[in-house]
C-alpha cells in the first residue's frame, strides 16, 4: 500500500508530541509563553512538538530524503535570552522520548534540538515530497486550555497524500450541538487519512480505530457550523450572516485549531466557516492535515470563490477571501449563500 510506513512514522511522531503537549498544558507557566515577531504566541511545546515530529521522521524513515515545511524556528532559541527556554525545551524532549520506552537513541543535546526545529525551514511546492506540520495549531486554545491540535500532512508532487491529526482536548464522543448526552466523557483524538482510503479516529494513544464520516445532512435547518473561537481569525458577522442566508438555525460552535476539521469528519457539524480579515495570508500548516481528513470523510474542502485549496505554492496558502468546508450535498448552496454575503459586504463598504 502507497504512503504506509510514512503514515506509520506520522502517526507515531504525533502522538509522541501530543504527549509532550499535554504534560506542558497541565503545567502551563506564564515564562513559557513567548512572542513571536508577529505578535502571536509561542510556547515551549511548539518547539519541543515540532523538534520531536522532526526527529522522529527523520528516524523512522531514513531511506528517504527529507524536506518539512513547519511553523517554528529557532532564532529566538538561538539569542542569549532563549537559552532557559532551550534548556526546558530539549529536557522536555528527552523525556518524551524516554517515555516511549525505547533505547536506540542518545540523549539529544540543545545543538540536536535546534537542528530537529530547522529542518522544518522547507519552502515546499509542487516537486517532490515535503511533510508539512502545524506543531501546535490553535496556540491561543492551548495556552486557554482549550482546543489545539498537532497536525502533519505529507505533500507530493503538489498534492496533500496523507495527514494526521492529534486533538487531545477533543472528546471522543460528538461535540454536535444536537447530540444526546454522551455517556462517556474522555478525550484526545487521532485523525488520519490516506489518499483514497478513508478517514479514521481512534483514541490518541489507543488502538481500536474507526472509519469516520461527514454528516449526509441536506436540510441547512438542521445544519451547524463551527468557526474560529478567536474573531480576530475569522470574520464571525460575516460567518453569522452566510449562515442565516443559508437558513442555518443554530448558534456557532466555535472552537480553536483544526479540531474543527477533525470534528467536521466525523459528523459532529456539517460547516466549517473561515473567512480572514483582510490582508492576512494562510499558511498551508494551518490546512493540509485537516483538510485531506475531511475530504477522505467525503466532505469538500475549497475557498469561498468555489476553487479547490492548493498546496503546492509554497509556505502560503492563497485563496480567494476565505475557506469554506462542508459535505457534498451542502456545498452548492452554501457557495450561492457565501456569493451574496460577499457581494453584499462589499457594496456595504
Ligand atoms: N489574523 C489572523 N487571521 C487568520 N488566521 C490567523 C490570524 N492570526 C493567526 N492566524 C492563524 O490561525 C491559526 C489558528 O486558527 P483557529 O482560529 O482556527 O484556531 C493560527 O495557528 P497557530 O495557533 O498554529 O499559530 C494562525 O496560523
Ligand atoms: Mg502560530
Ligand atoms: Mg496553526
Ligand atoms: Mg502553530
Amino acid at each position: 500500500m502507497p504512503y504506509e510506513k510514512e503514515l506509520a512514522a506520522a502517526k507515531k511522531a504525533v502522538t509522541l508530541a501530543a504527549r509532550l503537549c499535554q504534560k506542558v498544558q497541565k503545567a502551563l507557566l506564564q515564562s513559557d509563553v513567548h512572542s513571536k515577531s508577529d505578535k502571536s504566541p509561542v510556547t515551549v511545546a511548539d518547539y519541543g512538538s515540532q523538534a520531536l515530529v522532526s526527529f522522529i521522521l527523520e528516524r523512522e524513515l531514513p531511506s528517504e530524503s527529507f524536506s518539512l515545511v513547519a511553523e517554528e524556528d529557532s532564532g529566538d532559541l538561538r539569542k542569549e535570552s532563549g537559552q532557559d527556554t532551550l534548556n526546558r525545551i530539549t529536557e522536555l524532549v528527552n523525556d518524551t522520548l524516554a517515555s516511549e520506552g525505547s533505547n536506540s537513541f542518545s540523549t539529544l543535546t540543545t545543538d540536536d534540538v535546534l537542528v530537529a526545529i530547522d529542518s522544518g525551514k522547507s519552502e515546499g511546492g509542487s516537486v517532490g515530497r515535503h511533510w508539512v506540520l502545524d506543531p501546535i495549531d490553535g496556540t491561543k486554545g492551548f495556552v486557554r486550555g482549550d482546543q489545539y491540535a498537532i497536525a502533519l500532512a505529507l505533500l507530493h508532487e503538489g498534492k496533500i497524500v496523507l495527514g494526521v491529526l492529534a486533538c487531545p482536548n477533543l472528546p471522543l464522543a460528538s461535540i454536535g450541538s444536537n447530540q444526546q448526552h454522551s455517556s462517556s466523557n474522555e478525550v484526545g483524538c487521532l485523525f488520519f487519512a490516506k489518499v483514497g482510503d478513508g478517514t479514521y479516529m481512534q483514541a490518541l494513544g489507543g488502538s481500536t480505530q474507526t472509519r469516520v464520516h461527514v454528516c449526509d445532512i441536506d436540510n441547512p435547518e438542521e445544519a451547524s457550523f463551527f468557526e474560529s473561537f478567536e474573531a480576530a481569525h475569522s470574520l464571525h458577522d460575516l460567518s453569522s450572516s452566510i449562515a442565516e442566508k443559508l437558513g442555518v438555525k443554530a448558534p456557532p460552535v466555535r472552537i480553536d485549531s483544526q479540531a474543527k476539521y477533525g470534528a467536521l469528519s466525523r459528523g459532529d457539524g456539517a460547516i466549517y466557516l473561515r473567512f480572514p480579515h483582510r490582508g492576512y495570508r494562510e499558511k498551508i500548516w494551518d490546512h493540509a492535515a485537516g483538510s485531506i481528513v475531511v475530504t477522505e470523510a467525503g466532505g469538500i474542502a475549497m475557498d469561498a470563490a468555489g476553487n479547490p485549496l492548493d498546496f503546492s505554492k509554497g509556505k502560503f496558502l492563497d485563496v480567494v477571501s476565505g475557506i469554506i468546508v462542508t459535505n457534498q450535498k451542502l456545498m452548492p448552496s452554501l457557495l450561492t449563500a457565501v456569493k451574496e454575503a460577499l457581494n453584499e459586504k462589499a457594496s456595504s463598504l
